[in-house]
Formats: C-alpha cells, sequence, structure tokens
C-alpha cells in the first residue's frame, strides 16, 4: 500500500489525537494508525481579530489543542507522547469565521449566510513531535493548512430548519456535516473533501513525507504555514534508512490496527484481489515499481466478512496465552511455544501466522515475537490489559453472538441456547460459579483499567470531599480518582460477592490512595453518603423499571449541590454513532444504550439539572448533572 512508507514511520511512536472529533478518528483509522485520543482542553477563544488571515487562527488553535495535551500528558507522569496531532476547522464566508453554533438560532444564522454561496473550509493542523530532557518537555512543531471552497444551493428556509432539527449542525464548524444530511446542500466542492469533513489526509501525509524524506538541503524552503507542499506525492518513497524499500516488503501485507480494521483499509489477503471481479480498476503498482490494474473490491464489505475470524484467531491466542508466553523472550519458533502451551505444532503454527497477519505478532526467520501493541494490551497482566475483556468476549459474548439470528427474531437473550439455561438476573448469571465471576470481574476491571483516566478527567471533580463508586466492582476507577484528587475519599459500593473478590485486583504499592469498599445491593440497601455518586457503565445494562429504582435511590440520598456522574458510551443522536454502542446492544440484555439528550432527559426526571455530556473520543464518555436545590 503506498501510504505505508509514511504512516510506518508513526507505528513504533506513541501517537496522540488531540481532538474529539470523531470525524477526525475515523479519518485516521480508516488508514490504520494507530494512535490513542487524547480530548484538548485548550478552550477555542484566541481573538480572531489579531489574525491577519483566517486560516492563521485555525492552525494557531490547532497548535494550542496539540500543545495543551502534550504538556497535560507530560506533568501527569505519563508517558510523555512522541507525537501529539490537533487540528482546527472553521468555515469563512464574507471574511467572517463560523465555528460550530452554539444553539439551533446560531446554527441558522451560520447555515443562512452559508445559504446560495461559495464559502471556504480551512482546517488547520499541528503535528508536534514531543521528548522529554531533564523532565522537560520539548516540542517540535509542524503545522500547515488546508483550504476547500464548498457552494451551497439556494435552500428554503423551511429545509434549513428540517436540517436544522435533525440535530446534525451542532458539533460541527458552520453548522452543517458534508458527510451526512448536510451533503444535500452542497452543489459543488473544490478542494480535498476530508478536509471539510475535519482532518485534510492528503496533505498530512505529504507533509509526513516532507518531514521523515526531507529534500536536498538546497531545496528546502522555509514558509510560516505552508499550504502547498512541496512533496507533490508520497508515492515510491525510499527509506534513507533501510535501502531494502519498505515499500516493497510493505505491498499487499496490510497489517490490522489495534480496532482490528485493516490499515490500507483495503483487503488485507492479496490473492483476493484477483479472485473476485468488479467494474472498477484502479491502478495498483507491482514488486517492481510498475502499474498494473487490480480490482477494486468493496473492502469494507470484505474486511466485515472475515472479522470474525480474526476476533476468534485472537480470542484463542489470547485464551491460550500464546502473547504472555512471547512476552519479553525473543523470537520463539511455532513449535516451542506448542510445546509451552501444549498444543499441536501445526495448528499452533496456523495461528501464530495468522497473529502475525493481522499484526499481531513479528514473524522472522528466527521465528515469532509480539508487536509493542500485543505486549500492552494482550498479554494478562499489563496495566492496560485487554486479556480480561477478551476473554469474556471469548466465552460470553462469543456464544451469546453466533445465536444472534433467533436473538433477533425473538428479541431476547439467548443464554438458554448458548449455556443451556435461562438468563435470570443478568449479575445472577455472572456470580453463579467463581470461575464465571472472576472472569467477569477480571473482563470489568480491564475496561475500567483502560477508560479509569478519561472517566476521571472528563470534568474537573476536584470541587468534591467525597464520592462513591456505585458497582464500582474492583475498585480500577476509584483508584484513579484517588491519584487524581488526592482530596477525594473514595467508596466503592458492590455486591458482597463482588467485594469479597477484589483482593486480587488491586494496585501494587503503597503509593495507592486509600479506597473504601461497602457490600451492598444498590437496588435494595442504604448508599452510602457522598457528595458525588458515579454509575460506570451501570445503566445500559437495565431495564427502565431496575433504573427508576436505582436513580430515585440516588436522586433521595443525593443533597441539593451533590453531583452524580454516569460513564457510558453516549450514542449520537441517530444512535448510529459510535458502533461499538450500536454493536454491544445486539447483547439484547434488557438494557440499551441512550444518546445525549436520551441520558439528559432521563436524569433530569430524577431531579438532576445542569446536565453536561462529554464525548470523550474513547471507550467510555462521561455525563455529569446535579441535584437541584429545593425550591424555597
Ligand atoms: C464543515 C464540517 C465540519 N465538521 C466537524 O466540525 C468540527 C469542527 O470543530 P473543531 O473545533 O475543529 O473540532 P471539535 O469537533 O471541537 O474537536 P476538537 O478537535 O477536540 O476541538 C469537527 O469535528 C469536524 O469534524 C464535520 O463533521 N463536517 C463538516 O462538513
Amino acid at each position: 500500500m503506498v501510504l505505508n512508507p509514511v504512516l510506518g514511520k508513526l507505528v513504533s511512536k506513541r501517537v496522540v489525537l488531540a481532538s474529539a472529533s470523531p470525524r477526525r478518528q475515523e479519518i485516521l483509522t480508516n488508514v490504520g494508525l494507530r494512535f490513542e485520543v487524547v480530548p484538548s482542553w485548550f478552550k477555542e477563544t484566541l481573538e480572531k481579530s489579531s489574525f491577519a488571515a483566517p486560516y492563521e487562527y485555525a492552525v494557531e488553535t490547532a497548535k494550542q489543542k496539540a500543545l495543551e495535551v502534550a504538556n497535560r500528558m507530560h506533568v501527569k507522569h505519563l508517558r510523555t507522547p512522541d507525537v501529539v496531532i490537533g487540528a482546527d476547522t472553521i468555515v469563512t464566508v464574507d471574511e467572517q469565521i463560523l465555528e460550530k453554533p452554539v444553539d439551533k438560532q446560531d446554527a441558522y444564522r451560520m447555515l443562512s449566510r452559508l445559504n446560495g454561496k461559495e464559502h471556504s473550509v480551512f482546517t488547520g493542523v499541528a503535528i508536534i513531535h514531543c521528548s522529554s530532557k531533564d523532565n522537560q518537555l520539548e516540542t517540535e512543531v509542524t503545522d500547515f493548512y488546508e483550504e476547500t471552497k464548498v457552494k451551497f444551493s439556494d435552500l428554503s428556509e423551511e429545509l434549513l430548519w428540517e436540517y436544522i432539527h435533525s440535530g446534525e449542525p451542532m458539533d460541527k464548524a458552520g453548522g452543517y456535516g458534508i458527510q451526512a444530511l448536510g451533503g444535500m446542500l452542497v452543489e459543488y466542492v473544490h478542494g480535498d473533501f476530508l478536509n471539510v469533513v475535519g482532518f485534510p489526509l492528503n496533505h498530512f501525509c505529504k507533509k509526513l513525507a516532507e518531514l521523515y524524506y526531507p529534500p536536498p538541503k538546497h531545496n528546502v524552503q522555509h514558509k510560516k504555514y505552508d499550504s502547498i507542499p512541496s512533496v507533490d506525492t508520497f508515492e515510491n518513497l525510499s527509506d534513507g534508512e533501510s535501502e531494502s524499500s519498505d515499500f516493497t516488503e510493505h505491498k499487499g501485507a496490510s497489517k490490522l490496527d489495534s480496532s482490528g480494521m485493516c490499515s490500507s483499509g483495503a483487503i488485507c489477503n492479496s490473492e483476493n484481489n484477483s479472485s473476485i471481479k468488479t467494474g472498477f480498476t484502479v491502478p495498483l503498482e507491482n514488486q517492481n515499481g510498475v502499474s498494473e490494474s487490480a480490482a477494486k473490491l468493496p473492502s469494507k464489505i470484505l474486511e466485515l466478512m472475515d472479522g470474525f475470524r480474526a476476533s476468534k484467531a485472537m480470542f484463542v491466542a489470547s485464551k491460550l496465552k500464546m502473547f504472555d508466553h512471547l512476552k519479553d523472550k525473543g523470537p520463539l519458533k511455532a513449535v516451542d511455544i506448542a510445546n509451552e502451551v501444549g498444543t499441536s505444532v501445526c495448528g499452533t503454527e496456523r495461528l501464530l501466522d495468522a497473529c502475525a497477519a493481522l499484526g499481531l505478532l513479528e514473524k522472522t526467520p528466527q521465528g515469532y515475537s509480539n508487536t509493542d501493541s500485543a505486549n500492552t494490551y494482550l498479554t494478562s497482566d499489563g496495566e492496560c490489559s485487554l486479556h480480561g475483556y477478551i476473554i469474556h468476549s471469548n466465552d460470553h459474548i462469543w456464544p451469546l453472538f453466533t445465536n444472534l439470528e433467533s436473538a433477533v427474531k425473538e428479541g431476547s437473550r439467548q443464554n438458554h441456547r448458548a449455556f443451556g439455561k435461562k438468563a435470570e438476573d443478568l449479575f445472577k448469571d455472572y456470580y453463579h460459579s467463581q470461575e464465571v465471576k472472576q472472569r467477569f470481574m477480571a473482563a470489568m476491571h480491564s475496561i475500567a483499567q483502560l477508560t479509569a483516566r478519561d472517566v476521571a478527567t472528563a470534568f474537573d471533580l476536584s470541587r468534591f470531599k467525597s464520592a462513591c463508586d456505585l458497582g464500582g466492582c474492583t475498585g480500577a476507577l476509584a483508584h484513579e480518582l484517588g491519584q487524581i484528587y488526592p482530596n477525594l475519599k473514595v467508596t466503592v459500593f458492590d455486591l458482597p460477592e463482588v467485594i469479597a473478590n477484589t483482593s486480587y485486583f488491586q494496585p501494587p504499592g503503597q503509593n495507592t490512595a486509600p479506597v473504601t469498599f461497602i457490600s451492598g445491593d444498590f437496588f435494595k440497601d442504604d448508599l452510602p453518603e457522598a457528595d458525588l455518586y458515579i454509575l460506570s457503565r451501570i445503566l445500559h445494562d437495565w431495564p427502565d423499571e431496575k433504573i427508576h429504582v436505582l436513580l430515585s435511590k440516588i436522586s433521595a440520598v443525593c443533597k441539593p449541590g451533590s453531583a452524580l456522574l454516569v460513564a457510558e458510551i453516549v450514542l449520537d443522536e441517530q444512535k448510529t454513532h459510535p458502533p461499538r454502542a450500536v454493536l454491544q446492544s445486539l447483547s439484547m440484555t434488557e438494557g440499551k444504550q441512550r444518546s445525549g439528550s436520551e441520558y439528559k432527559q432521563l436524569l433530569e426526571k430524577y431531579g438532576f439539572t445542569n446536565v453536561q455530556i462529554k464525548i470523550t473520543g474513547n471507550l467510555l464518555d462521561a455525563v455529569l448533572c446535579f441535584k437541584k436545590n429545593l425550591s424555597p
């Protein structure tokens, strides 16, 4: 894949996207970039009139967003990222800068201005390379912008309002989303479409190419903001460090990224490229760099068609602890791993090859070794380990999903078919045996560990003195809260059978803030007193009647001014994004995933006010609300 040389340069780096925009995340994920998302807290309030041109404002905002994240990650003693990417999209019309509308009236004001006219969309991008010297953060900033011209048709007032009521404009610069319903408003686009959507991918790749494959010194031109890259194309780049050409080595060997998506956005198996014919052809380059034609495949569909094989291969390798065996060891041969694990040599070799094809392992003539992300996420003992959740997915969710057809026909969970017994109470199911209980707790623990920081920092919680995490399981979030807010006394309230098993999951070392564990059933027992109650990944599991009981109880014990923090995946208003949440719904529990406005409505019904929603762009979002003051 032609993009591999430039994006390949980022593979071994810790890349952070300093943006909450789901569009930016999707654009970069689609091309196989592996990155973490840490939304910036930089407030977009730079004085617009102090910039000579609108794009300077966008570039400076992008830079400040990225620098804020780089500094925060460095200060909080997280591992300093290698590269932080920030972006800011603005729309300009008649010399005015339009950002995201604050309300529907504002959206109307913006869309009326754009109506029937051509306008410009600028995205400023900052790429910050970070390093740490004597514990000081050092940064090298590269920035650029891209301009795309867009023309709206003449639109009636009625249509504009209909569009505004769809809810789409609210989180988008200029009040429209060209990639969805807003596309219907647009007569033409001149320039990079993805730049309008929020990220100028082509220019970004060219910029990386410039950075990592700099032209000979005498050709370098210095410009303040370079909107015309000096590299015309990022194809055919040869890697100065390895003359053996990254390009031919990687061609046809696209890797799966951490989310299991094919990095090239195309099918990974080159055999399949020629076996299915469609009407389209695109030029590909062969080993000798000569163009040839190949069938363009419905890559998304093919990816989904094979997705279950990929998931199962990763599940089984995890279950057999192959990543644990390979951790910190040099390359091992299939036969050595098979002997250690007690599996057949031929089966093990096929599984290891599959994991290598998926980008989870590296294969060399000396044998197999873990990739960085396998070491971090797939071994069972790492701080960021997803092993617990993967085993839960294999042993519990997979059997439920094999009965999806019946689940859809019947509209109910399929425990009776998958496990030979009817689902009783959701959690009684998990706790019926010690083994299942520990598996479930390990699954919850691994997700809580990965999401705790996002949830704990989504809002500034320093005003609270005490917090109670209802259903807080192993205390992973509670410990993180204690680390971030040293003055916060944190209690975990969970079922006795959970509390009895938490010791195994406690963080090592003396330096962790103390967390108190209290046993009880939050549907039946009195809740401990606290200024802040937390429900993390609880509400989506329960039917409305149970939620009524729980929220009524919390509302009753919450004093005015106290707060409730809910951590869930918040769906967009159309309830189709993010796909993880929508797919989780297919488990057919009696609960459901909710959109932001549904959470707001639900919480207000139980006497909470000032509902604030933070889309973190990671695995969990956060909703904070306050108990209403009693009316005088
Ligand atoms: C014109 C247009 C814009 N957008 C979105 O508008 C937001 C701009 O706001 P931002 O301030 O640049 O970004 P953000 O969403 O606040 O995220 P962050 O980077 O955290 O500041 C970004 O989302 C873009 O995708 C679309 O999705 N489609 C379009 O056609």
